[in-house]
């Protein structure tokens, strides 16, 4: 890969369902080795960008680049993403070392090679110890970090996360948080992780922040938090999300009242 190339780049991407605009000309990159925040409230578009980033979604305009690649050439685009999505995915029945076999081999990793990896990011991960218990009897912290290192295996150069930390308490969160930080900053991992909780972006992170399905800010945290001239992060998406909640969602929800209306010809 050219070092000078994001690791992914989104441009003027809109996508609408039915008449309700999720998404309205969104354009950003992400680079290795840095830590992207997409920061937005609830029903900003994060789900549906990170649905078109993975192709669950075809594209509708714009487009979007892996190391370089569109995603519309075909599937192989996205063999440089580690995924986590905001669901878990684990079969519960299944051990932690199962699971993670399992997807080794989906991923046409030998079994010997396998094996190093899932004992290494188990490891790094404090969960080898857990490796023989079924996933079902693990707490949902744990559960996430088996998703972690389930993402990791096949040695990405891109971590995409929807949303990682959804049901998780206070310390589960932020271990997780951390580590994803250190694997960033370690490993050069171009991470994107979507949150709508201010606490897990650090000063240092790259921001951006979507609220109504567009793209409010972007740069780095601190940067933004003084440009809003707001005290903190709080105070800065606030600010940002505060402007945007004020028009289009309320256009946007009046729309969907309207089509719901026709659609029950009230
Ligand atoms: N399948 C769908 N049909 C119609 N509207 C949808 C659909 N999926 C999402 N939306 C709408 O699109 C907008 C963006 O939703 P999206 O789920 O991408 O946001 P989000 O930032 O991920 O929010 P959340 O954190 O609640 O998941 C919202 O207004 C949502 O109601």
């Amino acid at each position: 890969m050219d070092p000078a190339q994001p690791a992914l780049e989104v441009d003027d991407v809109h996508h609408t369902y039915g008449r309700k605009a999720a998404l309205k000309g969104v354009s950003f990159s992400i680079e290795p080795g840095r830590f992207t925040a997409l920061l937005g409230p609830n029903g900003a578009g994060k789900t549906t960008l990170f649905a078109l980033l993975t192709r669950l979604l075809a594209l509708q305009s714009g487009s979007i680049r892996i190391e370089g690649t569109d995603i519309r050439a075909g599937s192989a685009a996205l063999a440089p993403l580690g995924l986590v999505f905001q669901q878990p995915t684990l079969d519960l029945d299944l051990s932690v070392r199962q699971n993670l076999t399992y997807f080794a081999a989906l991923r046409g990793i030998g079994r010997r090679d396998a094996r190093a990896r899932i004992e290494a990011e188990l490891t790094r991960l404090e969960m080898a110890e857990r490796a023989k218990e079924s996933v079902r009897a693990l707490n949902g912290g744990h559960r996430r970090r088996v998703e972690l290192a389930r993402a990791l295996l096949h040695n990405p150069s891109i971590l995409l996360l929807d949303e990682p930390t959804v049901g998780l308490d206070v310390e589960s969160r932020a271990k997780i948080c951390q580590h994803v930080h250190a694997l960033a900053r370690e490993r050069g991992l171009a991470v994107l992780w979507s949150t709508h909780l201010i606490d897990e972006v650090w000063p240092d992170d790259d921001l951006i922040v979507l609220g109504g399905g567009e793209i409010l800010a972007k740069g780095v945290a601190r940067d933004i938090v003084q440009s809003t001239g707001a005290a903190d992060l709080a105070g800065a998406f606030t600010r940002l999300t505060g402007a945007a909640s004020a028009t289009a969602p309320t256009v946007d929800a009046a729309l969907e009242r309207a089509s719901r209306k026709s659609a029950g010809g009230a």
